[in-house]
């Protein structure tokens, strides 16, 4: 099917009746655009929530948005989720019949435990696509909805964080038809019929997903900026949209907290070589990003990414070195306790874990426990909120210069360096950083190497 496109829209494109009517309008632009994958409704203004995040509020009992210091009571977070729909089928002009009654059914249902949590999660981005799909309809495109459900979008049975099954790639087959087919992302079914969501941002995977199994011509992403920017325009209001990236270059950068792209989805098309193309749904006219399998690299870095919340699990040890299997023994701790490692820097007699430091929490004693009694160090120290600021691109296969430029910018600027580490594709580096150096540094190193 070579003539396919498949575009996912993100739940900022699809936050309200405004911007879908943006999306009817991209859609029917180009009728290869058969496809359409669409998130759940996004913020709209910052005063509210994402529909996503009130409904794990629901499945939480009001515990999801205790991170950010906020307390939501669920009855709050239902009439948000309500309320927002019921909104979006007005300023739409359609009927949605049984819609909102389905809907409240949802809200109530009688799951437990992760079953629950999935399936509630999934709601937004399943009523979602049944709105537009009317909406599309209503005003007079060939369209209709494809629920997971009904085409066998089959994933496996961690329904918190599912992986796509084999065969839901033939599955697929049945999609990009004559008519133009809106297809909720996020989530998926088990082959015994329960609804399993993908991690977050889950909905970039749909699209990779489908895109691969459909052999499409491309796999749009359509987003609220103009494409992947060389760091995070949250952070550096001077950085600029990449107009060239590759599979390899957008991978290291989204793990690293570009996470305008969910970090697994360029996984599927790049197997088939589908480039993929990041668009303003507020700006169609605008190039954006493409992410190709191969460039010509004009420059050294291509971007700098920043990634929190990371502490330095510190170990020492005489003759750590030469124990062999000490490095294995860590990590394979680590992996029992569901840490999420980044780095391990080692040497003769010490080593160091770069983790995840969110995935610390409630875990650490019993973790130093278990590390003492099986490794038995001389010492151990956790170090904690530091940044990892990671520099990307194809130049610096080869070319070092741009690693004596960051740290003698930082340095210039009397910015501690924590932790150097080179990747061994040589085409990116780390710099580890205090976290409350971090925007400054990021800044330093975006004029140093890229500005
Ligand atoms: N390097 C980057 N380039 C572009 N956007 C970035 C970058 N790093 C972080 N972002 C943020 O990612 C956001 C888009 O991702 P997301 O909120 O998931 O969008 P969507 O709702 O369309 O899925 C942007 O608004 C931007 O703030
Ligand atoms: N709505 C889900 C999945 C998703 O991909 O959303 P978005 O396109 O808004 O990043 C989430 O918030 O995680």
């Amino acid at each position: 099917m070579a003539d396919i496109i498949v575009s996912k829209f993100g739940g900022s494109s699809v936050a309200n009746a405004g911007q879908i009517q943006k999306v009817r309008r991209i859609v029917e632009e180009d009728s290869r655009r058969r496809i359409v994958v669409v998130s759940a409704p996004g913020r709209s203004k910052s005063s509210e929530q994402k529909i996503t995040d009130h409904l794990f509020n629901i499945a939480t009992d009001g515990m999801h948005f205790r991170d950010q210091r906020l307390s939501i009571p669920v009855a709050d977070s239902k009439l948000a989720v309500i309320e927002r729909f019921t909104e979006i089928l007005q300023q739409l002009d359609i009927s949605g019949e049984g819609i909102i009654e389905a809907l409240k059914q949802d809200l109530d249902c009688k799951l437990r435990g992760d079953r629950r949590v999935a399936f509630l999660a999934s709601r937004g981005e399943h009523y979602n696509a049944r709105i537009i799909a009317e909406y599309f309809q209503a005003s007079g495109m060939e369209a209709e909805v494809g629920l997971p459900e009904d085409f066998g979008l089959l994933v496996s049975e961690q329904f918190l964080n599912a992986s796509l099954l084999q065969e839901a790639y033939g599955n697929m087959q049945q999609l990009g038809g004559e008519k133009i087919t809106v297809v909720p992302g996020f989530y998926g079914v088990t082959k015994s019929g329960e609804v399993a969501v993908f991690s977050r941002g889950g909905s970039d995977l749909t699209g990779g997903e489908i895109a691969r199994g459909v052999h499409a011509a491309s796999y749009e992403n359509w987003t609220d900026v103009s494409g992947v920017f060389e760091a995070d325009p949250r952070l550096v209001p001077e950085a600029r949209a990449i107009p060239r990236l590759t599979f390899k270059e957008i991978r290291l950068l989204s793990s690293k907290g570009f996470n305008v792209f969910h970090l697994n989805a360029m996984l599927p098309c790049k197997e088939r070589k589908i480039p993929i193309h990041i668009r303003n749904t507020n700006a169609p006219e605008e190039g954006g990003t493409v992410i190709l399998f191969e460039r010509v690299p004009e420059e050294g870095v291509v971007g700098v990414a920043r990634l929190d919340s990371v502490a330095y699990i510190y170990l020492e040890k005489d003759m750590l070195g030469e124990e062999i299997g000490f490095t294995a023994d860590l990590l394979g701790i680590l992996r029992e306790f569901g840490i999420q490692t980044y780095h391990f820097p080692t040497d003769k007699d010490d080593i160091a874990v770069l983790v995840n430091q969110d995935d610390l929490t409630g875990a650490i004693n019993d973790l130093r426990r278990r590390i003492e009694q099986q490794l038995k160090p001389d010492f151990m120290d956790v170090v904690y909120n530091l940044s990892i600021l990671t520099a990307v691109g194809l130049g610096l296969q080869g070319n070092s210069y741009p690693i004596v430029d960051a740290l003698s910018a930082l340095g210039k600027a009397h910015i501690p360096i924590e932790m150097i580490d080179q990747s061994p594709s040589q085409i990116c580096f780390h710099i580890g950083v205090q976290q409350t150096v971090a925007d400054d540094a990021l800044k330093i190193l975006y004029r140093a190497l890229i500005g």
